[in-house]
C-alpha cells in the first residue's frame, strides 16, 4: 500500500459553545444618525450663544442661560446614550454541546447566594420559593450550595427556610421526575393545568400548601411558637433569639440547614447544601446594606465551600429555567474567555408587570437594550441579581491578585473538612463578625465594593475599570423572574435611592468620564456616565416643565429666534423620541409601554431625581444621611388590583409628589392662558414661533399629566391624591409664580433706599 501516504483529517475543532452577531446595518444606521444628530446640536447651541449674546435685560439672559445648561445636560446624556448603540451585539449559547465537551464530574461547584432584609416587605415565603427554584437546578446536586444571608435577622426567615429544607426532599425528586421546567412551587401550581395532574402532583401540592400555611401562621403571629419546633435542635437555635436580639444588634447566625454529604432526599438522591447566615451585627460598626451582606457571604461560602462559580440572586428572584447553570459555563467555560471573564449577566425580568407597564419598572433599556451595546465593548454593568461571578473577579484585576486576609479565603483554597464540622463554623463566624473587615481591603479593593448606595453598579464599574470583562446572556426563556413595585411611591423610592447612589459615583474619585474613560476607553466610560449622570435629568426636565409655561403666562417668549429653528428643534425632539420609540419596538415593547416609559422620565425628573439631587448634596455638606429603604415586595390585594387596572397610586403622603402635582397644575394653567390670549388678542405682538413651542410644550405635558388631574378631581378610591399635597402645590405655585411679578413691582424701591 504505497500509496496511502495521505494524513487522517484532523479531528473537527472543539464546537464553539457561544457565537455573537452584530447587526452592520443597525450598527451603520446608528452611526449615520449619531452623526447628523451632532450637527443639529451643534446649530442648536449655536443659536443659544447668540441669543446670550443678544439678550437685552438680566431676565432674558437668565433665561436664555437656564436653557442653554438644560439643552447642555440633555446633549451630554444623549452623547453618553450613543455609547451603546456603535457596536449591540447578540449573543446565543449551546447548552447541549457542553454536555459532549465536558462530563459531569467537570462541572464547577456554584455557590449561590440569596440575600433577603425584612421578614415584612419581602414575605419568607417568596424567599422560599426562590431558593427552592434554585436548589432544583439541573446540575450535578453535590455542586450545589446556596447561601441566604438573613440582614433582618429574622427567626420567621430561618423557620421558612427549615421548612423549606424539609419540603425540598419531596419536591427536588418530583421536578426530576416529572421533567417540571417551573421548579419556584408556586409558579409551578399556578401555572400547571389540572388535567395533567396525577397523584404525584396532588400529593405534592397538599404538602405545599401545608407547609405555606404553617409558615404563614408563623409569620402572622411574629414569633416562632414552641408548637411549631421539631425536637430539641429547633429549641436550641431559635432560643438564639433573646429580649436583646434586634435587626441591627445581634451575635452571628449560621445555621446548616441541609448537607450535601449527610442529608438524602425522598429517593434516596443527595441534596445541595443550604445554610442560612445572618451576619453579626453591631451599632458601632456600618454594615454597608446589601454589599456587606455579599461580602459576608463570599467570606463564610469560602470556609465551606469555595466555589469557583458565585451566582448572585436577590430574594425575589427565583429562576424560571432549570437549565440556566448550563448556559452560563458556556461562558464560564470557554478557554478564551476564561482568564478575564468576571462575570455573566442575566437580564432582571420581571412576573407581574400590568400590562402596558405604567411604572415603567420593566426597564428593558437598562437591562436588555443597553448591556447589549456594553457587551460589544467590555460586557454589561452588574445589575446586583441574576449575575453569575467567577470568584476570582472579586480578589484585585485579572492579572494582579489582592494580596489579604487568611489563605482559607482565597480564591484557590480548596476545601476539605465537612461544611459542618465545629472547625468549619468556627472560622465561619469569624469572618462573618461585624469588625472583620476593619483595615482590610474588602470593600475598597476585594469583594462588592462600598461607597455607593447602587453596590452593583459601582462593583461592575470597578471590575471593568481593572481590566475584567463581562457578558450579557438573554436566552428567549427568561433565566429569573422578580418583582415589581406596584405603587408609585415604591418605584420613586427606588430609583431615588439609585439617584443618590450613582451620584455617589459620578463624584467620587472614579468618576466615569475621568478615571473611567482613562482605564477602560472613551465608549465604556460614556455608557457607565450616562448611568452615573441619570439624576441630572431632573435639571432640564424640571426646567421645561415650569419656565416655558411660567413665561407664557406673563407673555414672554423665551426662545432663541429664528425660522429655520423650527425645523432644528422639531428634529431634535422628534429624532430622538422616534430612535427611542424605535428601539423599544423591536425589542418587543408596545406603543403604550413606551408612552408609559417617557411619561415616568418626566415623573421622576421632577421627583425621585430632583429628589435623590438634594438628598446627595445635603449628604455631601454633612446636613442629613441616607440608608437603603428596601423596596416592598409585598402584593397588597387592593392595591394590586388597582394596578393591574393600570390606575396610578398616589394614595400616600410624600413630599415628592408636590413639584409633580405643581408641574401639572401649571402646565394646565399655561395650556388655557395660551388659549384666552390667542382667541382674545391672537398672537398679537407676541413672538409667534416661540409661543407656539411653549404652548406645545405645556400641551404635551399636559398629555402625560392626565393621570394626575384624575387622581386630583375624579378619582375616590385610596389611590387619590391626597387634598393636602393639591393645596400646597397651588399654594406654593402661586407663591413661585408671583416671584417676577414681586421682584419688577419692589425691586424698584428697594433699589431706591
Ligand atoms: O441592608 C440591606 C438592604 C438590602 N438587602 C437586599 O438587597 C436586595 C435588593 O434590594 P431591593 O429593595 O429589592 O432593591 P431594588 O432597588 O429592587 O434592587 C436593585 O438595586 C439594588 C441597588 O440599589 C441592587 O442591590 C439590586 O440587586 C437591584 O435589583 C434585596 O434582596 C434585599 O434583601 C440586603 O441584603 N441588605
Ligand atoms: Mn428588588
Amino acid at each position: 500500500m504505497a500509496g496511502s501516504t495521505t494524513t487522517p483529517p484532523p479531528p473537527p475543532p472543539p464546537s464553539p459553545l457561544h457565537s455573537t452577531y452584530s447587526s452592520p446595518f443597525i450598527t451603520a444606521f446608528n452611526r449615520l444618525f449619531a452623526a447628523v444628530y451632532s450637527a443639529a446640536i451643534f446649530a442648536l447651541f449655536y443659536h443659544h450663544i447668540l441669543s446670550i449674546l443678544r439678550s437685552s435685560s438680566i431676565s432674558s439672559s437668565l433665561i436664555s442661560l437656564a436653557l442653554l445648561l438644560s439643552d447642555f445636560i440633555l446633549a451630554f446624556l444623549w452623547v453618553a446614550g450613543q455609547s451603546f448603540r456603535m457596536i449591540p451585539v447578540r449573543r446565543r449559547e449551546f447548552p447541549q454541546k457542553l454536555k459532549r465537551v465536558a462530563e459531569d464530574s467537570d462541572f464547577p461547584a456554584v455557590d449561590v447566594f440569596i440575600c433577603t432584609t425584612d421578614p415584612e416587605k419581602e414575605p419568607p415565603m417568596s424567599v422560599v420559593n426562590s431558593v427552592l427554584s434554585v436548589m432544583a437546578y439541573d446540575y450535578p446536586v453535590g455542586k450545589i450550595s446556596v447561601y441566604i444571608s438573613d440582614d433582618g435577622g429574622s427567626a420567621l426567615t430561618l423557620f421558612a427556610l427549615t421548612a423549606a429544607a424539609k419540603f425540598a426532599k419531596h419536591w427536588l425528586p418530583f421536578c426530576n421526575e416529572n421533567e417540571v421546567v417551573e421548579r419556584n412551587p408556586e409558579a409551578f401550581f399556578a401555572s400547571t393545568n389540572d388535567e395533567f395532574w396525577n397523584f404525584d402532583t396532588e400529593k405534592i401540592k397538599e404538602m405545599y400548601e401545608e407547609m405555606k400555611m404553617k409558615v404563614e401562621d408563623v409569620v402572622e403571629k411574629g414569633e416562632v411558637g414552641d408548637e411549631f419546633m421539631d425536637g430539641e435542635e429547633d429549641r436550641f437555635t431559635f432560643s438564639k433569639w433573646t429580649k436583646s436580639f434586634t435587626p441591627q444588634s445581634h451575635p452571628t447566625i449560621i445555621k446548616v440547614l441541609l448537607e450535601s454529604k449527610n442529608d438524602r432526599d425522598m429517593m434516596g438522591h443527595s441534596l445541595p447544601n443550604l445554610i442560612y447566615i445572618s451576619r453579626e451585627k453591631s451599632k458601632a460598626f456600618h454594615h454597608h446594606f446589601k454589599g456587606g451582606a455579599l461580602n459576608a457571604l463570599l467570606r463564610v461560602s469560602a470556609t465551606m465551600t469555595n466555589a469557583p462559580i458565585v451566582l448572585n440572586l436577590d430574594c425575589d428572584m427565583y429562576s424560571n429555567d432549570p437549565q440556566t447553570l448550563y448556559r452560563a459555563l458556556c461562558y464560564a467555560l470557554d478557554p478564551k474567555l476564561k482568564s478575564t471573564l468576571s462575570y455573566i449577566q442575566f437580564p432582571q425580568c420581571f412576573k407581574g408587570v400590568s400590562k402596558s407597564d405604567i411604572y415603567a419598572s420593566e426597564m428593558n433599556r437598562t437591562f436588555k437594550i443597553n448591556p447589549s451595546g456594553m457587551d460589544g465593548l467590555l460586557g454589561p454593568d452588574y445589575f446586583g441579581t441574576g449575575t453569575f461571578f467567577t470568584r476570582r473577579a472579586f480578589f484585585g484585576g485579572p492579572s494582579s491578585l489582592e494580596s489579604f486576609g487568611p489563605f482559607e479565603l482565597s480564591p484557590d483554597y480548596v476545601v476539605r473538612k465537612p461544611i459542618g464540622c465545629q472547625q468549619t463554623l468556627d472560622l465561619a463566624h469569624e469572618v462573618a463578625a461585624c469588625d472583620y473587615e476593619n483595615n482590610t481591603k474588602w470593600g475598597s479593593k476585594v469583594g462588592i465594593r462600598y461607597g455607593s448606595l447602587v453596590e452593583d453598579f459601582y462593583t461592575g464599574y470597578c471590575m471593568h475599570c481593572e481590566g475584567w470583562r463581562s457578558i450579557l446572556c438573554n436566552p428567549n426563556r427568561a433565566a429569573f423572574y422578580g418583582d415589581v413595585p406596584i405603587s408609585l411611591l415604591d418605584a420613586l423610592n427606588q430609583i431615588k435611592r439609585w439617584a443618590v447612589g450613582l451620584l455617589e459615583v459620578t463624584f467620587s474619585k472614579s468618576c466615569p468620564i475621568t478615571y473611567g474613560m482613562k482605564s477602560m476607553g472613551l465608549l465604556m466610560g460614556l455608557c457607565y456616565a450616562y448611568y452615573s449622570f441619570w439624576p441630572l435629568w431632573s435639571i432640564p426636565i424640571l426646567v421645561y416643565a415650569f419656565l416655558p409655561q411660567s413665561a407664557l403666562i406673563y407673555g414672554v417668549s423665551i426662545f432663541p429666534k429664528g425660522d429655520q429653528l423650527v425645523f432644528l428643534y422639531t428634529f431634535l425632539f422628534f429624532g430622538a423620541y422616534g430612535q427611542d420609540l424605535v428601539e423599544l419596538l423591536m425589542s418587543g415593547s408596545t406603543f403604550r409601554k413606551w408612552w408609559n416609559e417617557q411619561r415616568m422620565w418626566m415623573i421622576r425628573g421632577v421627583s425621585c431625581h430632583f429628589y435623590g439631587l438634594i438628598e446627595f448634596i445635603l449628604k455631601s455638606l454633612g446636613i442629613s444621611s441616607y440608608g437603603f429603604e428596601v423596596t416592598s415586595k409585598v402584593m397588597e390585594e387592593e392595591r394590586t388590583k388597582r394596578y393591574n387596572e393600570e390606575k396610578f397610586e398616589f394614595g400616600v403622603w410624600t413630599p415628592m409628589f408636590i413639584p409633580l402635582a405643581m408641574a401639572a397644575i401649571l402646565n394646565f394653567g399655561c395650556l388655557v392662558i395660551g388659549f384666552m390670549r390667542i382667541f382674545k388678542d391672537g398672537w398679537n405682538d407676541l413672538d409667534k414661533i416661540s409661543m407656539f413651542g411653549q404652548m406645545f410644550i405645556a400641551g404635551f405635558v399636559t398629555l402625560n399629566c392626565w393621570p394626575i388631574y384624575e387622581a386630583m378631581v375624579f378619582r375616590n378610591d385610596g389611590g387619590k391624591m391626597p387634598l393636602s399635597i393639591t393645596f400646597i402645590s397651588i399654594v406654593l405655585l402661586l407663591g413661585f409664580l408671583s416671584i417676577p411679578f414681586l421682584i419688577s413691582t419692589y425691586l424698584p424701591y428697594l433699589l431706591l433706599f
